[in-house]
This record gives structure tokens, C-alpha cells and sequence, in this order.
């Protein structure tokens, strides 16, 4: 008989005591459970059964668990696995790490790995690195060069791809998965953008092209990366198997296609009319005291950082825009309205496309657009770490290393942000009584950041959005297809769990 059965036999009531203790604390556990949304802390495994049950609609319950812990709340994860971290959606909170406290919250090491395709890009650099790369960066997307080869790129490509091909799937009455769509042209823009070449991804009669599906699988392995112990996907790297392999066979097919590109432009120099970015940033004359290798190096960062930078986010946004439309009928026609006396140019198949220039004039298209972030934030959460010991607004301590996820979903959720009617879409919140669009501080609409990080290619971003959102309106109904349900994806990006499922149909007279 082994020592476990015989301590029962000569202990029988301490036995018994211990089940009772152990009995009465999981059903206390489980009580309290059923009363509150905030998460349990076990022993042991601490609060990952909320994060592991909670997995396929973890943006919701964070909303839920961060309106009931007054927006600041603390996460344990298992023990010794390194997993904790404090998320909040409070403004001053956000002010405060990312504004007023910017030098005490870095990105970290932790992140520059996870993003390792990156390099050490703007995206991922901290301190000096970071602050050379965002002054160049910042001259070249202020240069009206850059600005209008990127206008007239998206304009040509929504009036010779995305039009047409949205235009042979009506003709043919097919059942069309927008977000993949939205994808594809993000990809071909963002890539005809820094290297003034086409990658053709939106094409009825070709798969999607080797370079695309490697972004796709890059993603999709970083993905992986946050939602792990750290420990486990740097094992898997060094073993290089599963989703490790395929992000290294990712990065093998992107850098190929980057260092090409830049071969390319050395071999044969760029006109100095170029201003594609990969021009610009030749042009503009780089730290001098960098070696020929480490420049070649920071080009293919910097490519690499921007060819992913926004061109997901952007395509998220268009797909929950028109998912807005198809469930708001009466905002979809007041934006028609608005562009009826606008200017357009007339692409081949009679399509019309709108100018930039004409588009600043419609501020509720715009104020769509803003309420389609605000709900749905491209990037659900951001993340930083504490570089020192600190004290947050609200009084919560947070040590050193500690990590700080912002929720940009629950802060576009939350009633004491945004008023009773937070979870209503209603455009009309961002114009003001003179017709104007409403500023709201960056620390509470935080979908393009706050502080000396915000985005780079927000005006772009909103450029292109305009000009890709418009035109589909005005030559396009489109219509969700029955049954189909459309929710967020628990995912460092906010796609769509299962696509978007759409049919169209062209408006008569477009
Ligand atoms: C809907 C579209 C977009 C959204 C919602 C968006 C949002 C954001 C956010 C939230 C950040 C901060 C990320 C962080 O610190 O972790 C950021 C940074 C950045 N974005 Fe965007 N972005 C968009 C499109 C773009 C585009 C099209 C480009 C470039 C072509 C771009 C370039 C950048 C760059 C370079 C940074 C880093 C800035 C820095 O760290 O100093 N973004 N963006």
C-alpha cells in the first residue's frame, strides 16, 4: 500500500478536512464567478482559466470585467510563467503613460522580439534609434512629393483593380468576402508605395502572390507569439518547427523581395522625380557614419515597417465601415448625399473615383470613419512596458517590467468616456453645431495613438480610406449576405472571425 493510501486510512478526519477546504474554496470561487465579471485567481494557474475560456471574445470581456473594475485592473498569470500585466482603458491613465510620462514607457525588448520581422524599424526602436528614425520619417510623409504619389497610387489602384473586380463579381452575382478583399488591395497599395512596383494581389484570375501569403503567415505567427508564454514560442523558434518555422520561411520570401527591390534601385538609381518611399528614403541622405551594409539594413526595416505598418489596419477599418453601412442604411445615404456634388475622374468600365482635394469637404463620410474607430479600433490593445518604478493617476503602483495593455476597444465602449450612447454608431457625435468635425484629445480616441509615438500615416491612412470608402458608395450597393454573422476576431488586429459575406450590386446611373 502506498503512503497516500495509508495516510488516509490512519488520518481519515484530516483527510476529510482538507476536501472540505479545498471544496468550500472552489465553490465559494465559483459563486463569486457567477456574480462578477472579473476574473478568478487561482492557485496556481492564477487568472488563465478567464483568459483560456474567454478566448474567442476576449475584447468583450475585458469590456465587461474593465466597466465593473472602474477601467484599471490587474492580470495574474500562472505562476512562473511571467505573465502578468495591468490593462486599463482610463484616459488619464493613457495621457499618462503615453503623453506625460512618454520616456518612462518604452516599447521594450520583449516587443522588438515578438516583432523580430521588423527589425529594429521605427516601429520597434526605442530611445536614440527611435528618435532618428521617427525625424527622418516625419520630413518624408511632410513632403508633398511623397503625399501625392501615395494620393494618385491609391486612386489608380481603386479605379484599375479594386472598381473592376468588385464590378465582375456583381455581374456575376458572387458571393464576395470583402475583408479579403480589402486585404488584397491593402497589400497591392502598400506595396506600390514604397516601391513604386505592383504586386497585382486583387486579381480575378491569380492567387494571391508568394509575398502576400508570407505576410499573411508572419501575422498570424506573431499572433501566436502574444497569446503564449514567451518561453514557449522562443523553444518552438529554436526547434523551428510549427508556427516558428513558418515565420522564418516568411521572413526568408519578404527580405528576398526587399533586398531585391533595393538591389534594383542601387543598380539602376531612382529619377529624382521618384517619390515612392523607398526613393524618398535614398534621397534624403542617411546618417553618414553608417556603413554601406547597415544602410541597406535600415532600408529593408524601414520597407518591411511600413509595407506592414498600416496596410491590415487600414483594411479592417474599411471592412467594419461597411459593415456599418449594411446595419445603418440612413448613415450609407446621407453620405451618398454628401458626395452627390462632389468631383470625381472617370476610370475605364465608366467608374467613378473621388479626388482627395474634393473629399475634404465631406465631414460626415470623415465622422464615419472616426465612429467606425472608435467602436472598432483597428488595433484592439497597445502595449508598454514600465522602464522604472511608477505611480499611475488612480494611485496604482506599478513596478518595473510591468507590462500595460491599453484597451482601445473598451475605451470606445466605455459610458463615463464617451456618454449613455457609447455603444451606438452615430457619426453625428463628431460634428460639431457649426458643421465642423469635432476634435477629441488623442488619450480618449486612441485608434491612431497619443503622445510622441502616434502614427506616422494617420492623415494617409484617413486619405485612403476617403477616397477607397467614397468610391465604393457611390458606384456600389452592397448588401451583407443573409445569416452571416460578422464579429471581432480575438486577435492583435481586429479582423472579422469569419470574414464578411457580401453581395453587390452596381447603382444605376454610377
Ligand atoms: C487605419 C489605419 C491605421 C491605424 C488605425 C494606425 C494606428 C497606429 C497606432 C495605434 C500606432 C501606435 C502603435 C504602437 O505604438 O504600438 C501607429 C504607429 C505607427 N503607424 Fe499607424 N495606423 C494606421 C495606418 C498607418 C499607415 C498607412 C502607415 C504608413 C504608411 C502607418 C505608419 C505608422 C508608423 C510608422 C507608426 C510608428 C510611429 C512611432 O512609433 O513613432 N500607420 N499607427
Amino acid at each position: 500500500m502506498g503512503p497516500f493510501w495509508s495516510f488516509i486510512q490512519f488520518y481519515p478526519e484530516v483527510f476529510l478536512a482538507i476536501i472540505c477546504f479545498f471544496g468550500i474554496s472552489i465553490f465559494r470561487l465559483i459563486r463569486q464567478s457567477q456574480k462578477s465579471n472579473l476574473p478568478l485567481n487561482w492557485p496556481v494557474v492564477r487568472m488563465l482559466p478567464f483568459l483560456v475560456v474567454n478566448r474567442h471574445c476576449i475584447h468583450d470581456k475585458v469590456v465587461d470585467l474593465l466597466r465593473e473594475a472602474g477601467c484599471t485592473f490587474r492580470i495574474f498569470g500562472p505562476w512562473l510563467l511571467d505573465m502578468n500585466f495591468l490593462v486599463t482603458c482610463d484616459p488619464a491613465t493613457v495621457n499618462h503613460c503615453l503623453n506625460t510620462h512618454f520616456e518612462k514607457y518604452p516599447k521594450g525588448r520583449e516587443f522588438a522580439e515578438m516583432f523580430d520581422i521588423l527589425g529594429d524599424g521605427l516601429l520597434v526602436a526605442d530611445s536614440d534609434s527611435w528618435e532618428y528614425q521617427r525625424r527622418v520619417a516625419t520630413s518624408i510623409f511632410g513632403a508633398r512629393a511623397f503625399r501625392s504619389f501615395a494620393i494618385s497610387t491609391i486612386a489608380r489602384k481603386v479605379g484599375t483593380v479594386l472598381l473592376p473586380y468588385l464590378d465582375h463579381m456583381a455581374k456575376h452575382s458572387s458571393e464576395v468576402e470583402l475583408e479579403d478583399v480589402f486585404m488584397r488591395l491593402s497589400l497591392d497599395v502598400s506595396y506600390s508605395m514604397v516601391f513604386a512596383a505592383d504586386l497585382d494581389c486583387l486579381s480575378v484570375s491569380s492567387p494571391m502572390p508568394v509575398f502576400g501569403r508570407a505576410t499573411k503567415e508572419a501575422e498570424e505567427a506573431m499572433l501566436f507569439r502574444h497569446i503564449v508564454p514567451s518561453r514557449l514560442w522562443k523553444l518552438l523558434r529554436w526547434l523551428n518547427v510549427g508556427t516558428e518555422k513558418k515565420l522564418a520561411d516568411a521572413k526568408v520570401v519578404v527580405n528576398q523581395f526587399i533586398y531585391e527591390e533595393i538591389a534594383k534601385r542601387n543598380a539602376h538609381g531612382s529619377n529624382g522625380s521618384q517619390a515612392d518611399l523607398l526613393s524618398m528614403y535614398m534621397k534624403v541622405g542617411l546618417d553618414p557614419s553608417m556603413s554601406e551594409q547597415h544602410k541597406t539594413q535600415f532600408l529593408r526595416d524601414t520597407a518591411a515597417g511600413f509595407i506592414l505598418a498600416g496596410k491590415d489596419l487600414i483594411a479592417v477599418t474599411l471592412t467594419w465601415f461597411f459593415y456599418m453601412m449594411c446595419k445603418h442604411p440612413n448613415v450609407e445615404a446621407r453620405i451618398l448625399e454628401e458626395l452627390k456634388d462632389l468631383k470625381s475622374s472617370t476610370w475605364p468600365g465608366g467608374f467613378s473615383v473621388f479626388e482627395c482635394d474634393e473629399l475634404r469637404s465631406a465631414i460626415y463620410l470623415q465622422a464615419a470613419l472616426l465612429e467606425t474607430l472608435r467602436l472598432f479600433p483597428a488595433t484592439p490593445f497597445e502595449e508598454k512596458e514600465a522602464h522604472v518604478d511608477d505611480i499611475l493617476p488612480n494611485g496604482t503602483k506599478v513596478t518595473k517590467g510591468t507590462r500595460v495593455i491599453f484597451s482601445l476597444y473598451a475605451m470606445g465602449r466605455i459610458k463615463g468616456i464617451w456618454g449613455k450612447d457609447c455603444m451606438e454608431f452615430r457619426p453625428e457625435r463628431w460634428v460639431s453645431k457649426s458643421g465642423r468635425l469635432r476634435h477629441e484629445p488623442s488619450y480618449k480616441f486612441l485608434s491612431f495613438n497619443s503622445g510622441p509615438r502616434s502614427c506616422i500615416g494617420k492623415d494617409l491612412s484617413l486619405s485612403n480610406m476617403k477616397i477607397t470608402a467614397a468610391s465604393i458608395i457611390h458606384n456600389f450597393k452592397v448588401e451583407l449576405v443573409d445569416d452571416h454573422a460578422v464579429m471581432p476576431q480575438s486577435s492583435v488586429i481586429l479582423h472579422t472571425q469569419n470574414g464578411m459575406m457580401v453581395r453587390l450590386k452596381r447603382r444605376v446611373g454610377a
